[in-house]
């Protein structure tokens, strides 16, 4: 059964809108880092949403050690207390320092705030961002009001809809 939407309004994102969003998110962060000619020397992608907008920034910016920190908040639309499923190499990820860490989207701004606990020099950046969160990220594309859900490619399928004037 699904779920009723507690949202009024709905933002549905296609494969080729986040891939446009999350390169302009890459060039965006091109030459920011802390390194040698602004380089970023890994990141990190929370798990899973995080997931495709990291390999795309990965690739863009050819960054090879990419992580990943697994956090589970969301049970479909219902928000509970985000847990630290699993974490990246302790070695690799120091304070943070140099390390981009990569979300599909802050709302709340709860699963950041939890990541920067760990990792407070860590530059954050995902490619959506709802006002609550805005203070969570430092990086971000698009921003969406509080009240819209974003539906996002690997969540949805093609299917028929009625023509918008019926049949009768
Ligand atoms: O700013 P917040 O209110 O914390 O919400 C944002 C987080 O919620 C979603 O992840 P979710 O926990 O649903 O897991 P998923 O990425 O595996 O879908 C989304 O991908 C973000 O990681
Ligand atoms: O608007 C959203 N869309 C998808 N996942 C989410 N997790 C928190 N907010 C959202
Ligand atoms: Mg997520």
């Amino acid at each position: 059964m699904v779920t009723p939407l507690p949202h009024e309004k709905g933002f549905h994102i296609s494969w080729d809108q986040i891939h446009r969003d999350s390169r302009a998110l890459a060039w965006r962060l091109d030459k920011r880092g802390p390194g040698a000619g602004g380089a970023w020397h890994a990141i990190v992608a929370i798990t899973r949403g995080g997931m495709a907008p990291a390999m795309i920034v990965a690739r863009e910016l050819d960054i090879r050690q990419v992580a990943t920190i697994s956090i589970k908040s969301y049970d479909h639309q219902t928000q509970g207390e985000p847990k630290v499923l699993n974490r990246p190499d302790p070695e690799l990820m120091g304070d943070g320092e140099g390390v981009l860490v990569i979300d599909d989207l802050v709302d709340s701004g709860k699963t950041l705030e939890v990541v920067r606990t760990l990792y407070p020099k860590a530059h954050f950046a995902t490619v959506y961002a709802k006002p609550k969160g805005e203070p969570m990220v430092d990086t971000f594309i698009t921003g969406v009001s509080q009240d819209t859900w974003i539906f996002f490619p690997w969540d949805m399928a093609l299917q028929y809809v009625e023509p918008y004037r019926g049949t009768d």
